[in-house]
């Protein structure tokens, strides 16, 4: 299948401006892989740290009789998506000695749950949570001890973080192994009413906690299609899981196979052996324009808006907003999984899940097939689903047809004939509106502004009937400077209130919405950012008043205000707040770059 006139057009510009930051990473990896490809370099005194604890592998290890696998675990029970991580090392030792390897747990890194920190302080770290989350990689993979990464991460900031970090040892091979989503509990839909009702007092903090608990109830990855099944399917289309790994439920023979299959590939795919397959390699700019398509035929999480520059920015690959925006308009939404439809993740997946998408997006010419992978085959293998066929792990076409046209579509009889995420533009900044989630009707915004510097004045508003009226919310210095670009998702459920009263509402802000919200139209990672930078230039949203008409249209791609700012002084930004560890996030803050850059003191500091 030819490769869509766009997707090539657009590849092919990242290519080009990225050629001076692709050129120096891959000629660094190439001197990695010279200078530290394997524990062979590490003097007899520092080698000897690294294999003393190994016991029964310690022989194994110190005579280099196989390759080292080193493990960078995300793992901690408090997550449900990372819950069961607890068990893999064991297994994945396991795993490796079968093939004459071995596996070492490098180091751990943290994970955030953003719906535990949701709406709180904590929120505040979240982004740059992401970069700890890089930083920590790093540690762990300095020790050079290692042949091969194994990555067990899931979540939002968890996977793209992982992914910069393991990029930055690029020289070696590295692969996702993913824990799979939790049995499906109480739907979506009825989860969002009962917060509904809660915002509106007509429903008790017992039953909400009810409905939640029925929501979020198990081991696995939560069932919405947030940031972190998003991240899920991007390791597919990217080539970093073994195929199909995505959805497959935790804690069941199949899950175990695909596990064992990452560990005995990336024995396979080291320097050493016949088939190296570096991570540097693997995450080209085809696999970047890859994972961006895929999140918008999926209308997944817009996050990625900011994630996908940064991962790339760490393989010296740049993408921004403007590539997006044209790989959206050419893009058609083929699945509506929660936010955007009514199923969840497990439904997606026994629908024809994420093989479909991938099938169709190359038949479509939509996607790379021309990719380096993890696995043997390409991308044509990831759309491909995997079965134990008498307990051996196999693969199979998946089915011709959707098994659920309600949430997954062909090609050729899409959703939407465009992604789920454009860019929005004007006299207030470049933002991002997920229109995937959001009802068509809703596209064009045209209403007053009220104006807020804080999530919590909007719900005190919202409680005091202040906002019963056609209204656009504007929250501002939310942005990676200002206090760490927190996800605004608590606002869901009093915008959507105020929706439903047949109020024209939108929300128009420079912090970020969670992949979970939808329903109410939203720009989103206004940039530049309302606080001032360091010349003293504060952002266009700085000088919005109450009463300014705002517009924004995702058809036309405009976010305005219809007033005169130029005579205007910027409003006063309140200070980043303290406690919940925020004070200690200040360096993050104080050299994040923009958004649309991802957002980043670590890469812009690092001059990436
Ligand atoms: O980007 C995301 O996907 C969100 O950060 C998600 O990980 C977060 O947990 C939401 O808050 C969950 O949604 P609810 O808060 O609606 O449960
Ligand atoms: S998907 Fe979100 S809410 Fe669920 S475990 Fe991950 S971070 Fe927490």
């Amino acid at each position: 299948m030819t490769l869509h006139p766009v997707v090539e057009r657009v590849t092919a510009r990242i290519i080009e401006k990225s050629k001076p930051g692709r050129s120096a990473y891959l000629a660094l990896m190439e001197e990695e892989a010279g200078k530290h490809g394997d524990r062979n370099f590490l003097p007899c005194s520092n080698f000897a740290h690294g294999f003393a604890a190994a016991e029964g592998d310690k022989a194994a290890i110190s005579t280099h009789r196989g390759p080292n696998i080193g493990i960078i675990t995300a793992y901690n029970d408090m997550l449900s998506a990372h819950q069961p991580y607890g068990r893999y090392p064991e297994a994945m030792k396991l795993y490796a000695r079968e093939v004459g390897a071995t596996a070492q747990v490098a180091g751990g890194v943290p994970a955030m749950c953003d719906g535990v920190t949701q709406g709180l302080p904590g929120m505040e770290l979240s982004l740059f949570s992401r970069d700890t989350i890089a930083l920590s990689a790093a540690v762990g993979l300095t020790h050079a001890m290692f042949d091969g990464v194994a990555l067990l991460g899931i979540c939002d900031k968890i996977v793209p973080g992982l992914v910069i970090g393991a990029l930055r040892f690029g020289h070696l091979p590295a692969i996702f192994v993913p824990s799979g989503p939790m049995p499906t509990g109480l739907g979506n839909r009825e989860k969002q009413k009962v917060r509904q009702l809660y915002a509106e007092g007509k429903a008790t903090r017992a039953d909400l906690l009810e409905s939640e608990s029925k929501s979020y109830h198990a081991p696995g990855t939560c069932t919405f299609y947030g940031t972190a099944n998003s991240n899920q399917m991007m390791m597919e289309l990217m080539g970093l899981h073994i195929p199909g790994a995505a959805f497959v439920p935790p804690n069941t023979p199949l899950r175990s196979a695909l596990t064992r299959a990452a560990v005995h590939r990336l024995a396979e795919i080291g320097r050493d052996g016949n088939d190296y397959r570096p991570m540097c390699r693997v995450v080209d700019e085809k696999a970047i324009v890859n994972a961006a398509v895929g999140l918008l035929a999926t209308g997944g999480s817009t996050n990625h808006a900011i994630h996908i520059p940064a991962m790339a920015r760490a393989a010296g690959i740049t993408i921004d907003w403007q590539d997006i925006d044209e790989l959206s308009a050419v893009v058609p939404l083929l699945t509506r999984v929660y936010p955007n439809g009514a199923g969840d993740v497990n439904h997606f997946h026994a629908a024809g899940g994420i093989g479909y998408v991938v099938r169709e997006l190359l038949s479509a010419g939509l996607a790379h097939g021309d990719t380096l992978t993890v696995a043997a085959h390409g991308m044509a293998a990831y759309g491909q689903e995997p079965f134990l066929d008498h307990e051996e792990l196999a693969w199979r076409p998946v089915p011709h047809e959707s098994g659920d046209d309600t949430m997954l579509r062909p090609a050729t009889h899409p959703f939407l004939p465009d992604g789920g995420m454009r860019l929005v533009q004007g006299n207030l900044g470049r933002a991002t509106f997920k229109t995937s989630a959001v009802d068509e009707a809703r596209w064009t915004i045209e209403a007053p502004a009220r104006v807020f510097s804080d999530q919590e004045s909007v719900s005190a508003a919202f409680k005091a009937g202040e906002l019963d009226r056609d209204v656009v919310v504007v929250v501002r210095f939310q942005g990676p400077r200002a206090n760490g670009m927190p996800e605004l998702h608590k606002l869901t459920p009093p915008l959507g209130v105020l929706q439903d009263r047949g109020y024209k509402v939108a929300l128009v802000t420079d912090g970020r919405m969670s992949g979970a919200s939808g329903k109410v139209p939203a720009a989103i990672h206004v940039t530049p950012e309302a606080l001032p930078d360091a010349a003293g230039n504060a952002g266009p949203l700085a000088f919005v008043e109450d009463g300014d008409i705002v517009r924004l249209c995702a058809r036309t791609g405009t976010l305005e205000v219809l007033a005169d700012l130029s005579g205007r002084t910027a409003a006063k930004a309140p200070g980043a707040g303290s406690g919940m560890g925020r004070e200690l996030f200040a360096m993050f803050r104080a050299g994040a770059d923009g958004a649309e850059r991802g957002g980043s003191a670590m890469l812009a500091l690092a001059g990436l």
